[in-house]
């Protein structure tokens, strides 16, 4: 199988390539990366006027498989992911059983083997049954393919326990991801602490919950020399936090969510519970210092914290309704539009967050596109305009506040080992 990419605007991080280019792919991987390239094919690319990026990598999606299939499975959240530009997504084992043992781990593994459209790598949790009590076997797990642990949608807020954890995952040589969130200091809060909260008569929750833990395993991190991930830095303290431990030199990433960078509090209305996720949508403050920190470099990664959930369960009233947000078919597009289209981001520069960044903080070989790796490339039209509609989702769900949305910059192909998935925007199987 040769296929022939023509006339598309690389754009590479890694090699810091930006250059008009023909890239020629043979079976699985990319061969050949050359001003002009002619040669027969038996699929030719015409990528003139697009962008061609390595495919984008996604550290944090919640696939609900197994446990919660009607929510999303492997397989529509992997072609979600194609859909949004994703050739790489690593799921989170907040699922029904949770991801704590070998058995999991491999059944998600079977499952993406034979369902699967883009690369499905599975994160452990760090307890058991996220129960917060007695560790997982990490060693174990890494051998049985984990590429890191979370406890995610929880904090484990027993900090002798973590920093064992920690301790497991710095010598497997593995990431954790923390979800930052102090237990005691939420107490039912359902949106962002303030006035908009006090107006509409939902129960707060505060930046301290986030600030707190983000200090908490910063240290735990300097201490035990982990590799620290801090998920979805909603907070203008939280990416304080993290620029002054970077600045320390220390092993910390952060990343952010598009949601968080794209809106605020202001668009929370008690019947509108696609607005409602956690961390909480915060204020200008808080998405003006987000920015600041994806400029300066505070903020590496750009994650989808994808969290499908059904309409029957979103359509509750505000405080019953569980958090989260679909992601995976929106983050270019929003980060096309509120980062790049507006300056604030270098074309390489978002890309680097969304490819080579998470590829690095995971120690794959994934995220750049240069001769000898693996056919990973996503194609985008960075000029076209189009409605974000939810109905064209390939998610199971479609809880996604920014059904509406004008945006800017749309996937066009999705290219994993090779293979065509996505094709002219749209799913070739
Ligand atoms: N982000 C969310 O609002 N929800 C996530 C959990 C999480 O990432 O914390 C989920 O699993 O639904
Ligand atoms: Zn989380």
């Amino acid at each position: 199988m040769k296929l022939l990419i023509k006339n598309g605007r690389v754009i590479d991080p890694a090699t810091k390539l930006d250059a008009i280019k023909d890239i020629l792919v043979l079976n699985e991987k990319i061969v050949e990366v050359q001003d002009e390239i002619n040669q027969e094919a038996d699929e030719i690319i015409d990528a003139k006027g697009y962008w061609v990026v390595p495919g984008l990598i996604d550290v944090h999606v919640h696939l609900r498989e197994p446990g919660f299939e009607h929510k999303e499975t492997i397989e529509t959240g992997s072609k979600s992911a194609a859909m949004g530009g994703f050739t790489t997504i690593c799921c989170m084992p907040n699922t029904q059983p949770v991801v704590d043992s070998v058995e999991i781990v491999q059944y998600i593994k079977e499952k993406t083997k034979r369902q699967a459209v883009v690369n499905v790598l599975p994160i452990g949790s760090i307890t058991k049954g996220q129960m917060g009590k007695e560790l997982v076997d990490v060693e174990k797990l890494v051998e049985s393919g984990i590429c890191g642990i979370s406890e995610d949608g929880k904090t484990v807020m027993d900090s002798a326990l973590l920093k064992k954890a920690m301790e497991q995952a710095k010598a497997a040589n593995i990431p954790v991801f923390s979800h930052c969130e102090d237990h005691t200091l939420v107490q039912g809060g359902a949106m962002n602490a303030g006035k908009k909260a006090e107006a509409l008569g939902i129960k707060g929750l505060g930046r301290d919950a986030e600030e707190v833990i983000i200090a908490r395993d910063i240290i735990l991190a300097r201490n035990t020399g982990v590799k620290l991930h801090l998920c979805h830095v909603s907070t203008k303290g939280g990416v304080e936090l993290t620029r002054e431990a970077k600045q320390r030199g220390e092993n910390v990433t952060a990343e952010v969510c598009p949601h968080h960078f794209a809106l605020t509090e202001d668009i929370v209305e008690k019947d509108f519970t696609n607005s409602k996720m956690n961390p909480p949508l915060r204020t200008g403050e808080d998405v003006d210092a987000i920015k600041q920190g994806l400029v300066d470099g505070t903020i590496e990664v750009i994650a989808t914290d994808h969290a499908p959930h059904h309409a029957d369960e979103k359509n509750q009233e505000f405080h019953q309704a569980p958090f989260g947000i679909v992601g995976l078919e929106t983050a270019l597009s929003i980060g096309m539009t509120e980062l790049v289209a507006t300056k604030l981001l270098t074309p390489m520069s978002f890309i680097e967050k969304m490819t080579i960044n998470p590829a690095k903080l995971l120690g794959i070989d994934k995220g750049t596109i240069q001769v000898g790796k693996i056919a990973d490339i996503t194609i985008l039209d960075s000029n076209l305009e189009y409605e974000i509609d939810v109905n064209t989702f390939a998610s199971k769900s479609n809880n996604s506040p920014f059904h509406g949305s004008k945006v800017k910059g749309k996937v066009m192909f999705t290219i994993v080992a090779g293979e065509i998935i996505v094709e002219n925007g749209e799913l070739k199987h």
